[in-house]
């Protein structure tokens, strides 16, 4: 299938949550990892990430430094990468951050069952993409996005999303960042969540690097193809 390069990129507590049990985000990079991701979003074509983390955190998914903003625009692109939101009933707010700040194209990926008033709006600031019944069909969305010249694509969460990417075998690489933090709850998100592989379905990485950065650790996989 011709699709961009996917990769996820996610900070976890040393306990393997993404945030706290009442979804809030916690500060799990330190400064250096933050610069990490501001680098690999600055290198990307795309960001996307689920309406889950837009309802939470309303990031604006922006590249931070000016230079790299600047140079961006050197290389003839947008100072910002395409931002993408997978929002299966078109539920992402019409004043979420995205949308004011920053300049790009700003992707709605729907499904066919989202209302249509609400469509039309997202219409008016996004370019909106529709595909499955429900939810959204992530392989024809990364399939499209292809289409639309986009060869780098960074998924950010949160853990539905990596849950949804993985198990339709659409990721390349992972970085996670592992912070020095316990977070707990059995209701906080984890790197995966949704309904989780059987034994027999196990998805393997091989572990391409591992690097101490601050008071936490960067670990880089491989994910291994399945036959
Ligand atoms: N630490 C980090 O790096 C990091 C990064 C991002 C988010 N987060 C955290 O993660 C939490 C949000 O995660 P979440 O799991 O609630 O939401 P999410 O961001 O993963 O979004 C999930 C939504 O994506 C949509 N979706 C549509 N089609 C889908 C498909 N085919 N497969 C999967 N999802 C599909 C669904 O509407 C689903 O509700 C927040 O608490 C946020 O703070 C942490
Ligand atoms: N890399 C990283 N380290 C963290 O410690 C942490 N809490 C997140 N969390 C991801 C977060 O949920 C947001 O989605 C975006 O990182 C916000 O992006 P903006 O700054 O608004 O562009 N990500």
């Amino acid at each position: 299938m011709e699709k961009p390069f996917i990769f996820i990129n996610s900070a976890m507590s040393a306990d393997g949550k993404l945030s706290t049990k009442e979804r809030k985000q916690v500060r799990i990079s330190g400064k250096l990892d933050f610069e990490r991701v501001d680098e690999l979003r600055a290198q990307a074509d795309a960001i996307m990430v689920g309406i889950g983390t837009v309802l939470s955190d309303d990031p604006s998914l922006t590249v931070k430094s000016q230079e790299r903003r600047a140079a961006r625009k050197v290389a003839g692109k947008d100072e910002n990468p395409a931002r993408i939101i997978v929002d299966s009933s078109a539920r992402t707010p019409l004043d979420a951050d995205i949308f004011k700040k920053g300049e790009g194209t700003r992707i709605i990926a729907v499904s066919n069952s989202a209302p249509a008033e609400k469509v039309r709006k997202l219409e008016e600031k996004a370019v909106v993409i529709r595909t499955g019944t429900e939810k959204v069909d992530l392989e024809k969305l990364v399939r499209k996005l292809k289409e639309m010249g986009i060869n780098t694509l960074m998924v950010e969460g949160g853990a539905t999303l990596n849950w949804g990417m993985l198990s339709a075998g659409l990721v390349d690489e992972i970085y996670t960042f592992v912070g020095n933090l316990i977070i707990g709850g059995k209701t906080a998100p984890t790197f995966t969540d949704g309904e989780g592989f059987t034994e027999a379905e196990l998805l393997g990485l091989e572990l391409l690097s591992a690097k101490k950065i601050e008071n936490g650790i960067l670990l880089k996989w491989k994910v291994k193809k399945r036959n």
